[in-house]
């Protein structure tokens, strides 16, 4: 079996807006099944539009192999039916209540009853089911984007993309997500991709790490082997000691930024 057969590979992929182009001939990978991979990097940087380069929104070029087959060559359907990507930002709401907002997420893929029951899965996993049944447009921000969460698992992607699902959670909120989503992709060996703004969260349950920097991948690794007092000032700007706690894992102490 060669790398290629084996989760997620890109290759050489450049997305652009019109004529600019702003992530620049990214290559990376094999990102096996069942791994969570966070995007680290600026703000500006990029991570954003990557997500959207490999869902196959936009303007991209370059390959993006999933078990041996380049998403990019498939039909627009076959691929969604692959990737699910949760935006950054969620549309104003809509008038539907939450179940239904969950289940028109699947709609098409599988029939009205095993939609209903997927939808209430994907919100108890969540602990959300006690929202099921309230208008969309009547949640608080955290609500939102945990229901945001439950209409892109609910489609039961081989590749699920977050963008910046943490954003408006409290911080058990934060926990109970991040652990729903590793257990998610060890259980159906789902590919997570996250791109996340809180490093420490990241770091503590990302099996690897991609740092991108103005629109180019500057490292990829296993956290502990890659993130350094260097790297951190080169992408963040930041003065800081990345240190290894009892559990094994890495801590990082900010002790102020560089100027530059
Ligand atoms: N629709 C658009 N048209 C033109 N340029 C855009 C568009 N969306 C984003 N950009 C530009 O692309 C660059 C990267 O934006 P992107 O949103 O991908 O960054 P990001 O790393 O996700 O940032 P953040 O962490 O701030 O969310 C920015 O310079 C931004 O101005």
């Amino acid at each position: 079996m060669t790398d290629d057969k084996a989760g997620l590979v890109i290759r050489g992929l450049t997305v652009a807006y019109g004529r600019k182009k702003i992530v620049r001939s990214f290559s990376l990978g094999p990102v096996p099944r069942g791994e969570v991979l966070a995007l680290l990097g600026p703000n500006a940087a990029g991570k954003s539009t990557l997500l959207r380069g490999i869902a196959g929104l936009g303007s991209a070029s370059g390959q993006v192999v999933f078990d041996g087959v380049d998403l990019a060559r498939l039909p627009r359907v076959e691929r969604a039916k692959r990737i699910a990507y949760m935006p950054q930002s969620q549309p104003p709401g809509i008038r539907l209540a939450v179940i239904e907002a969950v289940m028109s997420a699947c709609s098409g893929m599988i029939g009205r009853q095993a939609a209903m029951r997927e939808a209430y899965d994907a919100l108890a996993r969540l602990g959300a089911d006690e929202l099921a049944m309230l208008p969309l447009s009547e949640l608080s921000g955290g609500q939102r984007q945990i229901v945001a969460l439950a209409q892109a698992i609910v489609r039961r992607p081989e590749i699920l993309m977050l963008d910046e699902p943490t954003s408006a959670l409290d911080l058990k909120h934060q926990i109970h997500v991040m652990e729903c989503t590793t257990a998610l992709a060890r259980e159906r060996g789902t590919i997570v991709i996250a791109v996340l703004h809180d490093v420490p969260l990241a770091l503590r349950y990302a099996d690897s790490v991609a740092v991108l920097k103005d629109g180019s991948l500057k490292v990829h690794g296993r956290a502990e082997e890659i993130v350094t007092p260097q790297l951190l000032a080169d992408v963040y700007g930041i003065e800081a000691r990345v240190e290894r706690c009892s559990l094994g894992r890495i801590q990082i102490m900010v002790d102020g930024t560089l100027s530059r």
